[in-house]
């Protein structure tokens, strides 16, 4: 699979294998969510540009580096973005923040928008965005071409898991747009639900189930 980083490190893959568990309680399921998150912005932050800054240590100068946290927009798809969200500004707390309403239509899987704010000046921006499945791709395609609309500098997206039709679906709108995500599961269901999964990411993270 091209543009797909798969991140494979052991307290992820073994966070996620906990996260799958029908017995988790909805705390713990909040909380493994924003570990794995913190965990995964460390890989898909990697090529983030540097800038050199003098700063004084006690005994001399030096010239060290610093990220501009203010470029990087991560886009949360509500609501279950929210989980993946909170994890990622613990890590890059400058960061500015969009957020797009979708919701999945159940009888035709299609994306249905309610909410969109991006901040201003995206042109000079890098978004990063999130949502923790990859179901039928519906939703990232609908929520990239939104994103699209506003030229920013480039954008990625994270999941914390994906299907095999959402990986196809999303490369084949968006070629451009690299996918990070802890895990390819087997297939959809015939209710577009990822197999073997871990069941609905929102109902999971807010109790609503
Ligand atoms: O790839 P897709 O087939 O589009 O499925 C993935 C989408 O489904 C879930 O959201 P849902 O519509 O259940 O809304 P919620 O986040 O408000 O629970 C999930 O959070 C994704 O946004
Ligand atoms: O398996 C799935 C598919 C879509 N949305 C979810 O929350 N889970
Ligand atoms: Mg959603």
């Amino acid at each position: 699979m091209n543009n797909v980083h798969l991140i494979d490190h052991p307290l992820v893959q073994h966070k996620l294998t906990l996260m799958r568990r029908a017995d988790l309680s909805t705390n713990s399921f909040r909380r493994l969510l924003k570990e794995l998150a913190m965990l995964m912005t460390y890989e898909v932050t990697r090529d983030m540009p540097t800038q050199p800054i003098e700063i004084e240590t006690p005994l001399e100068t030096m010239t060290g580096q610093v990220i501009d946290g203010k470029k990087l927009v991560f886009v949360s798809i509500l609501r279950a973005g929210i989980g993946i969200l909170d994890g990622m500004l613990d890590i890059v707390p400058g960061a500015r923040v969009g957020h797009i309403g979708l919701y999945r239509d159940p009888r035709t899987l299609t994306a249905v928008e309610y909410y969109f704010k991006l901040p201003a000046d995206m042109a000079e921006r890098d978004v990063i965005v999130v949502d923790p499945m990859l179901a039928t791709g519906n939703s990232a395609i609908a929520a990239v071409d939104r994103i699209k609309e506003v030229g920013p500098r480039s954008i990625k997206f994270v999941c914390l898991l994906a299907a095999p039709e959402g990986v196809a679906a999303l490369q084949a709108a968006h070629p451009d747009v690299p996918i990070y995500t802890a895990a390819v599961d087997r297939q959809l269901n015939e209710h577009g639900y990822i197999l073997p999964g871990l069941g609905d990411a929102g109902d999971r993270i807010f109790g609503t189930k």
